[in-house]
């Protein structure tokens, strides 16, 4: 190939302009022509991707239709987290993760409202409630959100059907016995299903975190984790529930007690999805208490870290 350039070549142009041109030789400076051209070019790529979406709603229109997933809630948190994760996976340049995910729950909240109705309860003391803001990041900006005084009543709305889901502060060592609502979780008719924020850049320790409750189980994810609740006699210690539930293969990443009247209740978080798993499911039965009971599963939440 010849290593001369025809006079027309861009670089050829660029080399033979005056570094200022005159102020005659175009009635719009440089940028101004650059801005359009980008801006057309924005457009194309706003219209290509309104397609995609008219695309994928249609698709979530025929998936509806085509009844194959049966009545009851259309949400399917470990679905939701497959797909975050995957596309978190593949990400890259200066678009930054978090809005990417916000995007995408604006999406799926959308495709999940298509489907049938869909309404949260959330348990939020205050308007300005850090689990409100979580639920209204989660769910979406046009999911109807439903703020109750006590996580009680929160419960007891998805109980009802009148919500799809609650949203409830993870659980803390020092709750209350009002505030600790797992130790009234009506499982398996309700369950947890999923914790927030599911992404966030980073982790910042006292930032408020919630657990989803659903009707419907989640689906395993392939990174997930599983609530057990024990029933054990009044005083039982921890280290003794800790390492009955390690022999039995369930060593916790968390543990926290309640002690109510004749018993101790105890909340363990375990690695994996438990249910369906009868050897882990025979192990827990074996366990030495009164009862144990899986609570649910949630996807493990990402970071950006
Ligand atoms: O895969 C499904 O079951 C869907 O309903 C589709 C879809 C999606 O838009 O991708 C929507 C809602 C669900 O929570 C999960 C995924």
């Amino acid at each position: 190939m010849s290593q001369s350039r025809s006079p027309e070549s861009p670089a050829a142009v660029a080399r033979a302009a005056p570094a200022v041109p005159p102020a005659s030789a175009s009635r719009e400076p440089p940028s101004a022509l650059d801005l359009a051209a980008l801006r057309a070019e924005l457009d194309a790529l706003d219209d290509a991707l309104h397609d995609l979406l008219m695309r994928r709603f249609a698709l979530v229109g025929r998936l509806a239709e085509s009844r194959a997933k049966g009545d009851g809630p259309a949400l399917r948190p470990g679905r939701e987290a497959q797909i975050l994760r995957r596309l978190l996976a593949r990400h890259a340049g200066p678009m930054p993760a978090a809005a990417l995910v916000r995007l995408w729950r604006e999406i799926l909240a959308a495709s999940t409202a298509l489907q049938g109705p869909f309404s949260v309860a959330v348990f939020a003391p205050s308007a300005g409630s850090g689990h409100a803001r979580l639920a209204r990041e989660h769910f979406g900006a046009a999911t109807p959100i439903r703020p109750l005084p006590t996580p009680a009543q929160a419960l007891a709305a998805v109980a009802a059907g009148e919500a799809s889901v609650a949203v409830l502060p993870a659980p803390e060592e020092e709750d209350t016995p009002e505030a600790a609502w797992w130790t009234k979780l009506d499982s398996p008719r309700t369950q947890v299903v999923a914790r927030l924020p599911f992404y966030r850049p980073r982790f910042v320790a006292g930032d408020p975190e919630a657990l989803v409750v659903s009707v419907l189980p989640a689906d395993p994810t392939g990174r997930d984790r599983t609530l057990i609740r024990l029933e054990a006699e009044a005083g039982q210690s921890r280290a003794r529930l800790a390492a009955a539930l390690a022999a039995a293969g369930f060593a916790p990443l968390s543990l926290m007690l309640q002690r109510e009247g004749a018993a101790t209740l105890a909340l363990a978080e375990v690695e994996g999805y438990l249910a369906g798993d009868a050897g882990a499911l025979a192990r827990l039965a074996a366990l030495p208490f009164a009862r144990a009971q899986l609570l649910g599963a949630y996807a493990v939440p990402e970071t950006g870290e």
